[in-house]
């Protein structure tokens, strides 16, 4: 039997779609569409849990068409942006223009960023500042390798990098961030880290932004999960106390999928 919970949150859930190089413009429309009226179908409650999605940047001035014509209650994001405002940065696109099409979100350090365009620490901290100096919420991503995974480090591997990441972050500037547990082995291949490996990084996340700042900081923070995240597992990840939400990239291509996924508290099953 599956029923919904009563439960309280402590943080409102999000639920991000990261299309990653997929969906043209056109595409990306017609499932953005699909996904709302999916959505609206089931009479989808947007404040309880928010919806997210972060297509390609050619994809973003449609979206913030359609958003803004037909007032749909869905933020979307930039999937990278310059730690620059403007200039001489062939290719780059600035946070300035993501702020300019409405872009609530930017993902910043992906693993995908890290590893093919080998963007390292300190370029990232010059990203964050870049999205906050543009008024962008950043979804911090990071997480471990197999190898380190596999050695039994990640733990400290993970919070490394966020240090590393969020060493000139303010506590103010930290109380809107959302960071992503990513753990790279675990992206496109199927393989899920479990609920309790989710928890139990999470976990460690929140303990770590509250010795850099404070509790009431790392309470506000959302953690979501990423990494073959589906219909079929996303409620019993989300249900671990400290996930506040997920970062679905493959799944997020499918409109009923992706619906599903967001409606994770139809799928929880009371004990
Ligand atoms: O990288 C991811 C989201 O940013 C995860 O991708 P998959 O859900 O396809 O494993």
């Amino acid at each position: 039997m599956t029923t919904s919970t009563n439960g309280k949150f402590d943080r409102t859930p999000l639920i991000a779609g990261n299309w990653k190089m997929n969906m043209d413009h056109v595409q990306g429309i017609t499932l953005l569409q699909k996904l709302v009226w999916t959505l609206e179908d089931a009479k989808h409650n947007f404040e309880r849990v928010e919806v997210a999605v972060f297509p390609p940047f050619t994809d973003l001035r449609g979206v913030q068409t359609l958003v803004a014509g037909d007032d749909l209650p869905v933020a979307y994001g930039g999937q990278d942006l310059s730690p620059h405002d403007s200039g001489a940065y062939t290719g780059d696109i600035s946070g300035q223009f993501l702020a300019r099409l409405g872009c609530r979100y930017v993902l910043v350090g992906h693993s995908e960023r890290r590893t093919i365009h080998g963007e390292d620490d300190a370029l990232l901290s010059t990203k964050m500042a870049a999205a906050y100096r543009h008024g962008l919420v950043p979804v911090l991503c990071v997480g471990e390798g197999l190898e380190v995974r596999t050695a039994g480090t990640h733990v400290a591997h993970t919070l490394a990098q966020l240090r590393a990441n969020l060493e000139d972050v303010t506590a103010e500037q930290a109380a809107r961030l959302v960071i992503a547990y990513e753990p790279v082995w675990a992206i496109g291949t199927g393989e899920v880290a479990g609920p309790a490996d989710a928890q139990e990084m999470c976990a460690a996340i929140r303990a770590e932004l509250e010795a850099l700042y404070d509790a009431g900081t790392a309470a506000a923070v959302r953690l979501l999960y990423g990494g073959s995240v589906k219909a079929g597992n996303a409620a019993a990840i989300l249900r671990e106390r400290d996930v506040d939400g997920l970062l679905v990239g493959g799944a997020s291509l499918d409109a009923a999928e992706f619906a599903s996924i967001v409606r994770f508290e139809h799928h929880l099953v009371t004990e």
